[in-house]
């Protein structure tokens, strides 16, 4: 694995109370790694700490194994804010001025000119003043300025907010193509899950400061229907219905968090008859970090999820890969996003 950054005990604190609390957490070089999570749950303080802002209070933070980092590590690190700012200027100055500030001048006009086309905006943009740009136009200049940089890490906090489906898909693709071309690695954190969840190569989420990486859990995403009792309801596309009791408060965008241990996967085909069960098959199965048990990487109807199984089970029910089988939720401690 190739390890980016290394969390340890990390906590952190605002007029005493806990917004962040990391027992520990790897990211991997060249992913991008989307963070899921509601208002507050600590999402922009955990990015101001991986981008060396904020220093936690409790804990350590590694950036490839070092734990001090200098300015030219810092400088690798380039960040979108929730709301960024623009300079009172033209497109063009926007989008030059971090490269002016690092006297990086050599050829500015053809990088501003691909900086710009990579946010799918045309050239001309660039003599525009920063007042004569819509929501989505400014965001992605805003953008293009951090691109330009060409930097190690990107970090981008909430960078479809305001804007239309347009100008996501624009920046989504400028995303990707960010990580192709330039090995950049992306944390990215958006209310809009959806957009988020086609993006990511990692699933991250936060929950009142705590953090669930995706090997432990699963995320179900929207849409959602509503039964008669108005509780959200996940309906396959094979028709199998998952029904989420005492959901009614729940919105329909959103994001239901399963731990992998509340799932169990059995060949006993009698178990379909009870309430959330579902027919699923399996994608694969590999060790578990606890040798005892082996994770199992599953489908129902083309959404994937995961749990582990001890090592018995597996023997005892004879499990592979295509194999059908009975998934049984728990349901009782779930979580909402
Ligand atoms: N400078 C600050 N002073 C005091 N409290 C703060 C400060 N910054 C953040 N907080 C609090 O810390 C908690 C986490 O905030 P944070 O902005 O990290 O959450 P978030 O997940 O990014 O939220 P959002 O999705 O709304 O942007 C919140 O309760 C917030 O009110």
């Amino acid at each position: 694995m190739n390890i980016l950054y290394e969390l340890k005990n990390i906590k952190h604190y605002f007029d005493g109370k806990k917004v962040l609390d990391v027992e520990h957490l790897t990211l991997e070089k060249n992913q991008i790694v989307g963070f899921f999570g509601p208002n507050g749950s600590g999402k922009s303080t955990l990015f101001s700490i991986l981008a060396f802002i904020c220093k936690p209070i409790e804990g350590e933070i590694f950036l490839e194994n070092l734990n001090k980092i200098d300015l030219q590590m810092k400088k690798d690190i380039v960040v979108l804010p929730q709301n960024p700012y623009l300079l009172k200027r033209t497109v063009f100055d926007n989008i030059a001025y971090g490269l002016k500030i690092r006297g990086e001048v050599e050829n500015i006009d053809k990088k501003v000119e691909e900086a710009l086309s990579m946010v799918g905006l045309e050239t001309s943009f660039s003599k525009r003043k920063w007042s004569q740009l819509s929501g989505g136009e400014a965001q992605r200049v805003a953008l293009a300025a951090r691109l330009i940089l060409k930097p190690k890490i990107l970090i981008l906090d909430e960078p479809t907010s305001g804007v239309d489906t347009n100008s996501a898909q624009l920046i989504k693709e400028a995303i990707l193509h960010a990580k192709q071309k330039y090995n950049t690695t992306i944390f990215i954190s958006s209310h809009d899950y959806n957009w988020l969840n086609h993006i990511s190569d990692k699933k991250i989420a936060l929950f009142q400061g705590h953090l669930f990486e995706n090997k432990n859990i699963n995320l179900l995403f929207s849409p959602w229907q509503k039964d008669d009792n108005g509780c959200l309801v996940k309906v396959f596309m094979d028709n199998q219905r998952l029904l989420i009791p005492n959901s009614q408060s729940k919105k329909r965008d959103s994001i239901l968090m399963i731990n992998s241990s509340d799932i169990n996967i059995s060949k006993d085909s009698f178990l379909l008859g009870n309430q959330n069960s579902l027919l699923g098959s399996i994608i694969s199965i590999f060790q578990d970090e606890k040798e005892e048990y082996l994770q199992v990487e599953f489908s129902i109807s083309g959404v994937i999820f995961n749990c582990s199984i001890s090592k018995a089970k597996f023997e005892s029910q004879k499990l592979f890969p295509g194999d059908k089988i009975v998934v049984s939720f728990d349901l009782n401690n779930i979580k909402w996003l």
